[in-house]
């Protein structure tokens, strides 16, 4: 079949379509194609189903370690903790936030690795395809105004805190 398949536009955050082959790119369905066939080109599970809200928002806590893939941050020029360390560290902000959502804004600023610090660590609205796997399903698993567990990606380890 074709070399059609379907990518997520990182700046507008919605699906599109793209020949591997031809290198072009389309907004809608490439003419031809029936319903079927769209629904069975690769990424279209992950990124047409419907099955989640089109954006969340979420802020975040972050504590980097030597593992991150930038193990540096407006905190700390060479971060070299371990990973174990690193969620211990974390285990201890949970403890403290104890669900307050006013306590995760005021952690999230003095103690995130992450640039959103600056913001009390929300990172705005964003969409399905946009964050690293691990942190988008774990928001969306989060109900609105609920922390997640220690969550880790390849920055870090994560609380999460869904906004919105
Ligand atoms: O990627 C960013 C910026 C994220 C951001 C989005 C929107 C508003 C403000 C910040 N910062 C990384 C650390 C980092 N890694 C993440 C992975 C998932 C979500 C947020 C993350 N933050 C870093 O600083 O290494």
């Amino acid at each position: 079949m074709s070399n059609w398949e379907v990518r997520i536009s990182s700046s507008r955050g919605v699906p599109y379509y793209y020949n591997t082959e031809t290198k072009e790119s389309l907004w809608e369905a490439p003419a031809g194609l029936t319903q079927e066939q769209v629904a069975a080109l690769p990424g279209a599970k992950q990124y047409l189903s419907g099955d989640r809200p089109a954006q969340v928002r979420a802020s975040h806590l972050l504590v980097k370690h030597r593992g991150s893939r930038r193990p540096s941050s407006w905190k700390e020029q060479n971060i070299t903790r371990s990973k174990e360390e690193a969620i211990e560290i974390l285990k201890g902000y949970a403890h403290e936030i104890d669900g307050s959502a006013e306590k995760f804004a005021e952690l999230a600023t003095v103690h995130s690795d992450c640039s959103s610090h600056s913001n009390g660590g929300d990172l705005g609205f964003f969409r399905p395809g946009q964050m690293q796997k691990p942190f988008e399903d774990a928001t969306y698993a989060l109900k609105v105004g609920e922390i997640s567990d220690i969550i880790s990606t390849d920055s870090g380890v994560h609380l999460i805190l869904r906004t919105a």
